[in-house]
């Protein structure tokens, strides 16, 4: 289902805007004629409901964008599964239901490709959606996800409230964390394979068995996409939001070499887990709208490497 969404003159709330994707939704909205609304944990707490419910009385957002959340990678996950669980329900569930209650127009909701079965037919279409048993590294982030869906879906149902919900996969650029233990895959090599360069070591170590295959989009076509999609989608139905290309972890490593000017070797540490063997989702849906990412991986690693060493990212 198609409606457009007009920003020009709204008050847009960016929750979650000095994280990777909050950043890049703030530089993006910048080409839009309307007024950014922000606000830091520190002032607002999103998992604490009166805070949240006080704010948006005071603020009346138009728009929302629900970029704020607890994130991490593949060992984050594993390790803090009470925080992935617990901060992400609170965040959406008091964001979503404080925007409905104070008149919000539309409210885009950022899901995750890791809400659908470890063993869904690839590539992965919205239809997979709770098909099968989720990959147990990240099934608390997930099960939190999926809830956000069927939040916007509930308040669309039940109080016709223009809810959207995208879901991205996995994301680097400018802004990232580039924490070794907690950091996702691509910020992570980066990192280990510009480390081991400016050591002179002989190799470095990835996680795993670097045969998994995953999905990148830089972050700014990310930020393209949900605006887009705020701008031009409405439905019941979760969009998918990729780049429709994969790789091996390894290919990925060879790469991110390639980028950085590291030519030494690449060993694996297999006590560290694989997670789901390939979650490559289709793009159809978005592409049928007239959407599509327009940064190459290379091209992107690159990008995201300059930010690295400008000193760009979150820690
Ligand atoms: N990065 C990725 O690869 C992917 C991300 N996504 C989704 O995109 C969204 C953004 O992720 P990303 O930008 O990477 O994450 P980041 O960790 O970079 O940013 C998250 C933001 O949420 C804020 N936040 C977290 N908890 C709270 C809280 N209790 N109260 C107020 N603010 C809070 C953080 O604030 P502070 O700055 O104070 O810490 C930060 O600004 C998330 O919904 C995530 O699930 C989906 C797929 C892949
Ligand atoms: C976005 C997505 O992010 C998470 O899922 P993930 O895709 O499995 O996350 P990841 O980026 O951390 O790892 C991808 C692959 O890469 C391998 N790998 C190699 N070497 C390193 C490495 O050095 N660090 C990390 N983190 N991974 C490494 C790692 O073993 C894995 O096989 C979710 O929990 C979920 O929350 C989610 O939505």
């Amino acid at each position: 289902m198609s409606d457009s969404y007009d920003l020009k003159g709204k008050r847009v709330f960016v929750a979650g805007h000095r994280g990777l994707v909050g950043k890049a939704i703030m530089r993006r909205l910048e080409n839009e004629d309307c007024q950014l609304l922000t606000v830091g944990r520190e002032d607002c707490d999103l998992r604490e409901q009166a805070q949240v419910r006080d704010w948006f009385a005071a603020n009346t957002p138009d728009a929302v964008i629900v970029a704020a959340a607890k994130v991490g990678g593949i060992l984050a996950n594993d390790t803090y599964p009470a925080e992935f669980l617990y901060d992400n329900l609170m965040i959406e569930a008091n964001v979503i239901d404080a925007a409905y209650r104070s008149g919000v127009e539309k409210l885009l909701f950022l899901g995750s490709s890791c809400i659908y079965p470890k063993m869904a037919p690839q590539p992965i279409t919205e239809d997979a959606l709770l098909t099968g048993p989720l990959e147990p590294t990240n099934e608390w982030y997930a099960i939190a996800k999926i809830a956000g869906i069927k939040l916007c879906q509930a308040y669309r149902k039940q109080y016709g409230a223009d809810f959207i919900s995208a879901m991205p996969t996995n994301l680097y650029g400018p802004g990232d964390s580039f924490d070794l233990e907690n950091s996702h895959v691509l910020p992570a090599l980066i990192r280990k394979a510009h480390e081991a360069k400016e050591a002179g070591d002989a190799s470095f170590e990835i996680w795993g068995t670097g045969s998994p295959r995953r999905e990148f989009l830089h972050v700014d076509d990310l930020a393209d996409g949900a605006i887009f999609l705020l701008q031009n989608y409405s439905g019941h139905e979760h969009v998918n939001l990729g780049s429709s290309e994969d790789l091996p972890i390894v290919e990925l490593a060879e790469t991110v070499c390639e980028v950085v000017g590291f030519d030494g070797d690449i060993t694996k540490d297999t006590s560290k887990p694989d997670g789901t063997p390939r979650k490559l989702m289709s793009g159809d849906k978005i592409a049928a709208m007239g959407w599509k990412p327009q940064i190459g991986l290379r091209e992107g690693i690159a990008d995201a490497y300059r930010a690295f060493l400008a000193g760009e990212r979150k820690n």
